[in-house]
């Protein structure tokens, strides 16, 4: 009932008027046929009798072409009800929906198996169930008017029949209740094994899977993986469709036995003068229209009650609980004016994995620019997540000068940080608008814009691309083509960028070119408190990586930012050096005296360094250009120097 009355109350604000409408429409098409049916007995007994006169003939024939008339026209009107208030229910339903999972805090959810099913399900079943909800309600009203004005005809006419009939009607009605039960479960069953297909579906279309597809002739293999979901799936489907065909079937042969055995009384009560041939008409169709009736409410309940069920995980997924506990008054975050501490921070993605973080303390003082460095799954970028309060400590505390950052508004904490992540965005959109997503408030300031891509190094190709700034980053759409239009739009308003004005194709970047974009976008938050940078310049050439760091090292002086990068060589001149190892801070200080301390840090610098030497083991240096504890001496060999 929860179900029914949310899905309902989705379709009246979605359009009251319309779903009036709707309502009326539905009604006065399930009066038609009983009305009809009256009509129709009333003119043959009157012809039967002798008893007709013209005008009575004429006004007969009149309001049964008038019944013909409206029973044409009504379902068209109340079909274009239907859909409409389908469309308007599902835009809502589906705004809905993603505020509700925009409303969890962190990540954690979308890395739930059994969340990430619900949200299928919610996203299937939640936009097209109010609808659906208020037709099979509407059904229900019109099957029970055309039902209990034929039922009132039969028990004119055959008094005895009517229960008989509805008794008849009952199994089927228990049958189609059971079945959609089964149904509903059927489909969550197979869910999971949807959503693999779906993913292996993807994976075959996607540009970036066909290179390796092609060329590890993987293609066959995943999509045996795809057909191998999709069979098991079947499978389930049509075991239901068998079920339900047994069931549907002997529920219906029932009852049109009960039809059959009340059709040959009333031919012998005819035949007997017991009824007239008026009435035996009447009969037919109140016996014909009980059972359609019945039956029909059988169907439209039972599709209710398992539209419900389903729709119980879109409601499930509104009503979820918040994944990570924010405060019912959260405090503003405050300007950064001390530092940010990670305190004894214990921290694993779920308690089946491992800790990834244990008793992590580390200070990221005010105004220091931090250099975060360790080897591959160290916890680095688990680190730059837990700033960002994407998950919680599952032990300790990260103090946000001085405040525990859960106790904080998640929205004004993040609106105090800029990060560039090691898996940033690629956005199949403008140029611009990949920039703009930085800072939405911002996202029509093309100066600006324009300021953060010169920053990130970005202005000279993305101003030579065919429309500049407006040149649509993708080849999945045609450029204009879109009805929606584009979020930080061409400031003049031209549409495509073809010939004359046709939708044009998309552009495709460079992987070093796409990140100096992901850069453009932290830039564009540059003036935020906190700037987070995990690998921003893992792709870039050597060039480019100089003028980069160059400017970030500008950018970054005097301001709060944290820099993860394995490339040691552009760290050098961070204020503060932390060294991650096995989820704790191993060592920390700064380039120098870490290598004089001759540790991690020394190490992997020394065997970066190794491979930047410009001289020659023959010449007889064979031991590594930075010996832990080499110091300063060596620096003139590393790029970024
Ligand atoms: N979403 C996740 N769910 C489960 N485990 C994860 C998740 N993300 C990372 N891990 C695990 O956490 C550990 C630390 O990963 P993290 O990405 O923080 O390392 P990193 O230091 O950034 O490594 P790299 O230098 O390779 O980028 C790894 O063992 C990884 O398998």
């Amino acid at each position: 009932m929860r179900g029914a009355a949310a899905a309902l109350a989705l379709a009246w604000r979605a359009g009251p008027w319309l779903a009036t409408a709707f309502a009326l429409l539905t009604l006065a098409g399930a009066a038609l046929p009983v009305v009809t049916a009256w009509l129709t007995k009333s003119a043959i007994d009157l012809i039967a009798r002798g008893a007709a006169t013209a005008p009575a003939l004429t006004g007969l024939g009149t309001a049964l072409a008038a019944c013909g008339v409206l029973a044409a026209v009504v379902p068209q009107a109340a079909r274009y009800a239907r859909e409409e208030t389908g469309r308007r229910v599902g835009l809502a339903a589906q705004d809905r929906l993603f505020q509700a999972a925009e409303r969890f805090v962190g990540l954690a959810r979308f890395e739930d198996p059994v969340f990430l099913d619900r949200l299928r399900m919610a996203q299937q079943h939640g936009a097209t169930t109010p609808g659906q909800v208020v037709s099979a309600v509407l059904g229900i009203a019109r099957t029970t008017v055309t039902g209990a004005g034929f039922l009132g005809s039969l028990l004119v006419v055959g008094p005895w029949m009517a229960p008989v009939v509805v008794c008849a009607a009952v199994p089927s009605l228990a049958a189609e209740l059971w079945l959609a039960r089964r149904r509903a479960a059927m489909l969550w069953r197979i869910g999971p094994a949807e959503r693999r297909e779906f993913f292996f579906r993807e994976l075959l279309v996607n540009v970036q899977a066909a290179k390796e597809m092609r060329l590890f002739g993987t293609g066959a293999h995943l999509r045996e993986l795809m057909n191998g979901r999709r069979r098991a799936a079947n499978a389930e489907r049509g075991r239901t469709d068998r079920r339900e065909l047994r069931v549907q079937g002997a529920a219906g042969a029932f009852g049109a036995l009960a039809a059959g055995g009340g059709l040959v009384w009333a031919l012998h009560a005819a035949a007997g003068g017991g009824l007239t041939i008026g009435d035996v008409s009447l009969f037919a169709a109140a016996v014909a229209g009980v059972q359609g009736a019945l039956t029909g409410l059988a169907v439209e309940v039972a599709a209710a009650h398992q539209q419900l069920l389903l729709f119980g995980h879109y409601l499930a997924v509104l009503g979820g609980e918040p994944d990570l506990p924010v405060p019912p008054l959260p405090r503003p975050a405050p300007p950064l004016r001390r530092g940010v501490e990670l305190r004894d921070v214990w921290f694993r993605y779920s308690p089946d994995h491992p800790w990834t973080l244990r008793g992590l303390n580390l200070t990221i003082p005010y105004g220091e620019a931090v250099g975060l460095v360790g080897r591959n799954g160290a916890g680095k970028s688990t680190l730059v997540k837990l700033l960002c309060r994407m998950y919680d400590p599952e032990r300790g505390e990260i103090l946000w000068d001085g405040t525990d950052i859960r106790e904080l508004d998640p929205a004004g904490l993040r609106a105090r940080i800029g990060a560039v992540f090691q898996d940033y965005m690629q956005y199949d959109m403008t140029a611009a608008e990949n920039i703009g997503l930085g800072d939405v408030g911002r996202i029509g300031d093309r100066a600006r814009i324009e300021a953060a891509a010169r920053g990130a190094g970005a202005h000279g190709f993305v101003a030579a691309l065919p429309r500049g700034y407006d040149t649509l980053l993708s080849r999945l759409f045609f450029q204009g083509d879109d009805l929606g239009g584009d979020l930080g739009g061409d400031p003049d308003g031209g549409a495509g960028n073809g010939p004359g004005g046709a939708p044009g194709t998309g552009v495709l970047l460079s992987g070093g070119q796409w990140q100096r974009l992901a850069l453009a976008r932290a830039y564009l938050r540059g003036d935020r408190d906190l700037l987070i940078l995990d690998e921003p310049g893992s792709g870039l050439d050597a060039e480019a990586e100089h003028e980069i760091h160059a400017g970030l090292r500008e950018h970054r002086r005097g301001r709060t930012s944290v820099l993860v990068s394995h490339r040691l060589g552009t760290l050098r001149d961070a204020g503060l050096l932390v060294v991650l190892d096995g989820g704790r801070v191993a060592e920390q200080g700064a380039h120098a005296e870490l290598l004089a301390r001759g540790g991690l840090y020394a190490h992997l610098f020394g065997l970066q360094a190794q491979g930047y030497r410009t001289v020659e083991p023959d010449d007889g240096d064979l031991a590594p250009a930075f010996p832990p504890g080499a110091g300063d001496g060596a620096r003139a060999d590393l790029p970024g120097a």
